[in-house]
């Protein structure tokens, strides 16, 4: 890594799946490994000798992880998925004291494609109808994916309206036809499958999908260790891959 710090780096959610790849991000990238922990584990300990935390784990361990990011006045970059909006006050609140990357997918692809989206969303507007379709592996717990519902939140953005007010997720039975400007959102669940997103633009006569395929965790757990890298130059306050990427 030549000239650049090297940061010591705590992992939340040592031992799951994206755990275990961000060890060898990190090592790739020239930092040290200091760590990790798992549900029950101490947390306070690991974080006296970190310089940034990176969690992927669950969402009840957020309120846990940045209450000690706060006290050990750490950054913290949160990829954890299946966040309500009570993380998401809590988020805003630590904001306040520590710096705090929260994204969905930390990949770069799927940032370029959130910035693709809005742009499209922004520029065909709404006769164009929006279906976000995501499939992942068989043990994923949260739905719609946190990357499904960013890509969603871009689309919202670029068409100027709120997707609390438009979002239509999970169709079943007698639907009724579909209401202009609502934004679509569909989840497969099936075999190993690292994260798939489409973004479909539906218009009279013509369709356009805008599409990203993971092909494995790596690309989430470079992203990750490149924002945590980022982060720890930046004065407290709430970021995004975007943010990071510049875009
Ligand atoms: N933002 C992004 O780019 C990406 C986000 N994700 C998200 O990251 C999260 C983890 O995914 P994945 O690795 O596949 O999941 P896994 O289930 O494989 O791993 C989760 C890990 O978190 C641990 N954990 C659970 N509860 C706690 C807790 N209270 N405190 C500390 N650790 C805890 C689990 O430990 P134990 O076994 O002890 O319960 C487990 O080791 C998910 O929310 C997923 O959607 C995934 C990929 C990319
Ligand atoms: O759980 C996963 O695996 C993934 N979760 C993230 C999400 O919910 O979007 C990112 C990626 O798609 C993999």
């Amino acid at each position: 890594m030549s000239d650049k710090e090297q940061l010591r780096m705590g992992i939340i959610g040592s031992n799951g799946r994206m755990g275990n790849v961000l060890i060898s991000a990190i090592k790739q990238a020239g930092h040290l490994h200091m760590g990790g922990v798992d549900k029950d584990d101490d947390l306070d300990a690991l974080a006296s000798n970190c310089d940034i935390l990176i969690d992927f784990s669950a969402p009840a361990a957020l309120e846990d992880n940045l209450d000690i990011a706060m006290n050990h006045a750490l950054p913290i970059i949160i990829g954890t998925t299946g966040l309500e909006e009570r993380h998401h006050f809590l988020i805003d609140s630590a904001a306040q004291d520590i710096p705090i990357m929260q994204t969905g997918n930390t990949s770069m692809g799927v940032t370029m494609l959130a910035y693709l989206v809005e742009e499209a969303a922004a520029k065909l507007g709404d006769a164009w109808d929006i279906e976000i379709v995501e499939m992942h592996h068989r043990h994923k717990v949260d739905a719609p994916s946190g990357t499904a519902k960013l890509l969603g939140e871009a689309a919202a953005k670029g068409r100027g309206i709120k997707l609390s007010e438009h979002k239509d997720s999970g169709r079943d039975g007698i639907t009724g036809t579909r209401k202009i400007g609502d934004i679509g959102f569909a989840a497969l669940r099936g075999g190993s499958v690292a994260g798939d997103h489409d973004v479909i633009f539906a218009g009279d006569e013509e369709l356009m999908t805008l599409s990203h395929r993971a092909e494995n965790r790596m690309i989430f757990a470079r992203g990750a260790v490149q924002a945590a890298y980022w982060l720890s130059r930046q004065k407290p306050g709430r970021y995004n891959m975007r943010d990071v990427l510049g875009l």
